[in-house]
């Protein structure tokens, strides 16, 4: 497996870890069993509600804090606890919570950020999973910003992050406006 970072980090990228049909059956799934809602966040001075719904899942002993409060994640359902499983065989380690994010359409976005949070340590592991529609995931260095790289998030697709990713690169989902389906993506996390 090679490295999709030309520096300051390590991305892997696996673009069939789940078939057609296992990712057919998981969009499904998770399109219905997944408490989605559409989150208020504050920006510059007043609430605006995220571009995309999303929820919380995992260790019932790890809670989450957000905004200055912390929340308890819903418990881990069947279908989730598959996709985990299979993800920590490649990963080689134990995922312990899981952001998840739908994106309806195109016009669903996630903004430049790095998942540099306090409570995944000092180099997180991040492994995301993606069904649905295929995303572009977008990189960008944080101190060299011509430095980018652009990677096809397809259905049943597995991207892992690691070393010192989270300190050096910046990381987005794009709006694509002739996207018109939707996009499900698991972040799993390690909360310490
Ligand atoms: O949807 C994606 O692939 C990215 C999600 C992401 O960056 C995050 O949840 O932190
Ligand atoms: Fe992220």
């Amino acid at each position: 497996m090679h490295n999709l970072l030309p520096k300051d980090g390590e991305v892997y990228f696996y673009p069939e870890l789940f078939t057609t049909p296992e990712s057919d059956h998981f969009f499904d799934k998770l399109s219905k069993e997944i408490a989605w809602k559409q989150e208020p966040v504050f920006i510059m001075g007043r609430n605006i509600l995220q571009p995309r719904l999303t929820a919380w899942y995992g260790d019932p002993d790890k809670p989450y804090s957000y905004s200055g409060i912390t929340m308890q994640p819903h418990p881990w359902t069947p279908a989730l606890i598959e996709i985990k499983t299979r993800i920590e065989a490649v990963a080689g380690v134990r995922f312990t919570s899981a952001l998840l994010n739908f994106y309806r359409d195109g016009q669903d976005s996630m903004g430049w950020h790095r998942d540099n949070e306090k409570e995944l340590g000092v180099n997180p592991v991040i492994g995301s999973v993606s069904f649905g529609s295929p995303r572009t995931f977008a990189f960008k260095h944080y101190t060299d910003k011509t430095l980018t790289e652009k990677i096809p998030l397809t259905h049943g697709s597995f991207l892992l992050m690691k070393g010192s990713t989270q300190h050096h690169w910046l990381h987005s989902i794009p709006k694509q406006l002739k996207v018109t389906a939707g996009r499900i993506n698991l972040t799993f996390r390690i909360i310490l």
